[in-house]
């Protein structure tokens, strides 16, 4: 009646589940690392990559920022170019003097500007004209046009139009410029094309060479048509006929980037990608770029032109000006491997400590492993909270299979309604503890056990009933063992007490059976032959099956107890439908509702078969150790039971028998003629009694020898034996001197019977060892009982008497008459 505190865990074998465990909190520490490990790194990832897209955005809107104000730059170059063309357009001639002062205030102001340039449209036929008014401003040049293939100068022959330089400001170092032919370029001729065609400035970025710059810096010329003071027409070819002449402006880029680009952290740079040009036309900073710059390029048209502006960007100068933490990805990984660690250094204090607790748990699992001792634990409700590895090697289970089970109703308990309702009282407490209980619990497999229970009540805290907890021995075998001491002593009661050996047996077997329910039992015995068995017992057997077996003649195949007194061995068939051994046999058998055989055979203390043990059973089966060990054992106490009745008997045979003709001897004669006597006294039947003598016995003896005269009593008696029937009794009374009960037996039967045995006696020759013959006689005396005999002894008397009398008349005869004794 077993139960447990309620947080009680199920035991495990610890030496099979202590190193799984340790290697189970292993993986789960590591699990832990790289989980953890594993997430920093996916935030850091993911900051970074945020950070990145930050960086980008940053990047980008400071890209626009600054291509913007380049844009800004360059609207405000063609404002100002804007500003000469309409100084120009409203002027009908523009003087050297006037274009100067109006562009130094230009030139001063904006220091992208290096040089402005007035270029007139110039007819081929007014060339002469104005070449001869160069001359007449001082300058001695021609007109010239630029091969942009060679750069060198060619004087111009056939152009119809020309573009010359006029004026240019600033003029020191610029009077090689004056008159060359700016539409000689074909970049510029294209811009200047452009220019009219779209009605906008336009812009070059032929390298045009920058005498006033020592250092050679590339520079971009914008074009701004001038149409003279009529308004500009829609039409190009209206705008190309009133053309007048361009004013053009040499910017330096470089100027223009270096206003915005001060810090060494960023770096700017102008291309010219129209029609995959790819010119490059300022940069700023750019040697210092390093591969982890952020870059950022925008692509925009303006004078006529594509232009790609590429911003880069140091990633500290992104810090500096765009506000990014770019370290937060490294505290966000800092912060998940720092929590992480954390976490690992707690859960390892944990697996510690559970560890420990672990241990020591194991160590109590252990020793109720270890013992030999049934311990199991109920719940309140009767569950099975805890069972240890004897517990569950018994019953044949699995502890999986039986943990949280219902102990009184699963069919793990006999008698469990009543057991259930005991707990049920037990645990409200209404009944008090029995501290020792004993209860039969059903195995796995079926079998009963006896379970002797030492039983504890379990309590929490507040001193509530948690369950019991149950300490359990098997004491089946002993329980056995002293039922069986029981009935083995009953049955030497019984021997002693004089009971037929078939009926001790039946006791014995009837011990057996109340012990191992369902079992029947057999002994047979050998008969004297050693070829047959014959039912000593077997109460349980049915009778018409043991009638069909008794004296089955033993041998092979014949059965399992033919078989086995003829093998002296074992014989143990499980099924008897399908064993050979019982082929002959097996519809008898099922017949009376017989499956299963085991028989043992029983031997002697001189290895002698003396019969078999068998058990039988309705349905196959097949015994266990414990059954062969149980049948072994009562095998040999029947055996010895046996023998001692055989011993017994055999001492009683001896007492009683003529050791020389195996006939009764006088005390056994005497007591048999004595049953005879009373049965007939009783009833009234007729009994006679023969007295028989050997006639000279005296001479056969001197005359051939002792040994002789023994052979003449064996021939007597064997002789008389062949003479008598079963139910009549000779014996031998002593010397030459025989008896003969003649039961249901009148005068002159026993007359007829006495002269019989008489003549056939007579007529008896005994061939001696000299060829001779002996022949021999006998007297008898006939005596049948009267009412006037009132003892056996008194019968015998009377036939003595009647011997006596034969005696006396001659010998070699009969005599029914009593003679006087006269001494
Ligand atoms: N061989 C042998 N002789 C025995 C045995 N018992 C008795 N005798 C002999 O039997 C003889 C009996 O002789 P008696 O009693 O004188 O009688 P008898 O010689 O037979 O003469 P009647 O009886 O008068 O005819 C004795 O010689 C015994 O020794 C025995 O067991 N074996």
């Amino acid at each position: 009646m077993p139960q447990t505190p309620i947080n009680a865990r199920p035991l495990q074998t610890s030496s099979v589940t202590a190193s799984p465990k340790k290697g189970r909190k292993r993986l789960y520490l590591g699990i832990t690392a790289v989980v953890g490990f594993s997430i920093s790194l996916l935030a850091y990832w993911y900051t970074e990559l945020l950070v990145g897209r930050e960086q980008r955005a940053v990047t980008e809107t400071m890209a626009y920022e600054r291509q913007a104000l380049l844009l800004s730059s360059i609207n405000a170059t063609t404002e100002v170019l804007d500003a000469v063309g309409a100084l120009i357009d409203s002027s009908e001639k523009v003087e050297r003097e006037e274009f100067k002062v109006f562009t130094y205030t230009v030139l001063q102001r904006h220091p992208e500007f290096w040089a402005i340039h007035w270029m007139p449209k110039v007819m081929h036929a007014e060339r002469p004209n104005f070449e001869r008014f160069l001359q007449s401003q001082g300058f001695s040049g021609h007109i010239t046009e630029l091969s942009s293939a060679k750069n060198t100068a060619i004087p111009s022959q056939n152009n119809a139009l020309y573009y010359p330089v006029f004026y240019t400001e600033p003029m020191e170092k610029n009077h090689s410029i004056v008159g060359f032919d700016a539409s000689s370029r074909s970049l510029n001729q294209k811009a200047m094309q452009a220019t009219l065609e779209e009605g906008i400035p336009f812009a070059s970025t032929a390298p045009f060479k920058l005498i006033q710059d020592s250092e050679g810096s590339a520079s971009v010329v914008f074009f701004r048509p001038v149409f003279g003071p009529e308004h500009i027409s829609q039409d190009t070819q209206q705008r190309k006929l009133r053309i007048q002449g361009f004013v053009g402006a040499l910017v330096k880029p470089q100027v223009l980037l270096e206003q915005f680009a001060h810090s060494s952290g960023v770096a700017l740079s102008v291309v010219d990608v129209t029609e995959n040009t790819h010119r490059a036309v300022a940069k700023r900073n750019w040697e210092s770029v390093e591969p982890d710059w952020l870059h950022h390029q925008i692509d925009f048209m303006t004078v006529g032109r594509k232009w790609r502006f590429e911003f880069a960007i140091s990633p500290e100068e992104l810090v500096n000006q765009g506000n990014i933490q770019s370290n937060r990805a490294n505290i966000v990984l800092f912060t998940g491997l720092l929590v992480t660690l954390l976490i690992l250094w707690i859960m390892r204090d944990l697996v510690k400590t559970h560890q420990r607790v672990e241990r020591e748990r194991d160590k109590a699992q252990t020793y109720l492993d270890t013992v030999e001792t049934i311990i199991i634990a109920l719940d309140v409700n009767g569950h099975i909270n805890l069972i240890n590895r004897k517990g569950c090697e018994l019953l044949g289970y699995d502890e999986h299979e039986i943990l949280h089970k219902q102990w009184f109703s699963e069919g793990f308990v006999e008698q469990a309604r009543v057991l259930r309702g005991q707990y049920k009282d037990l645990m409200q407490g209404q009944t008090s503890l029995v501290r020792y209980t004993e209860s039969v619990i059903r195995l796995k497999n079926g079998q009963l056990r006896l379970i002797a229970w030492h039983n504890a009540l379990q309590y929490d805290v507040e001193g509530n009933i948690l369950g019991t907890l149950s300490a359990g021995e098997d004491v089946t075998r002993q329980h056995a063992l002293l039922l069986l001491e029981r009935s083995r002593s009953q049955a030497m009661q019984a021997a002693l007490n004089g009971y037929e050996l078939n009926e001790v047996l039946t006791l014995i077997i009837k011990g057996i059976e109340a012990q191992d329910k369902g079992a029947m039992c057999s002994v047979l015995l050998l008969d004297g032959s050693g070829q047959h068995l014959h039912l000593a017992a077997a109460p349980s057997l049915p009778e018409a099956y043991n009638k069909a077996i008794d004296g089955v003649a033993i041998g092979e195949a014949v059965g399992s107890c033919g078989t086995a007194a003829y093998r002296k061995a074992r014989v143990i068939v499980e099924d008897i439908q399908q064993h050979p051994y019982w082929a002959n046999y097996k519809d008898l058998a099922i017949s009376y509702g017989l499956a299963s055989c085991w028989s043992e055979p029983i031997l002697g203390k001189n290895g002698r078969v003396l019969g078999t043990f068998a058990i039988y059973h309705a349905k196959p089966s097949h015994p266990s150790a414990h059954d062969l060990e149980l049948i072994e054992s009562h095998a040999g106490f029947v055996s010895m039971l046996i023998e001692q009745y055989q011993a017994e008997a055999r001492l009683l045979y001896i007492a009683n028998t003529d050791e020389l003709t195996n006939l009764p001897n006088r005390r056994q004669f005497m007591e048999r003629l004595g049953v005879e006597f009373s049965r007939s006294n009783r009833y009234g039947t007729p009994l006679s009694l023969l007295m028989i003598d050997i006639d000279h016995f005296k001479k056969v003896n001197d005359q051939y020898g002792h040994a002789v005269g023994d052979d003449v009593l064996r021939l007597l008696a064997k002789t008389c034996l062949g003479l008598l029937r079963d139910t009549d009794i000779a014996g031998r009374l002593g010397g030459e001197e025989f008896a003969v009960v003649l039961p249901q037996t009148d005068q002159a039967q026993a007359l007829q019977v006495a002269e019989r045995m008489l003549q056939t006696l007579a007529a008896l020759e005994l061939e001696l060892a000299d060829q001779k013959i002996l022949k021999f006689t006998v007297s008898i005396g006939v005596a049948t009982f009267t009412e006037q005999d009132n003892s056996a002894d008194a019968l015998l008397s009377r036939a003595d008497h009647c011997l006596y009398y034969a005696k006396q008349n001659g010998r070699n005869q009969v005599s029914i008459i009593e003679a006087e004794l006269t001494g």
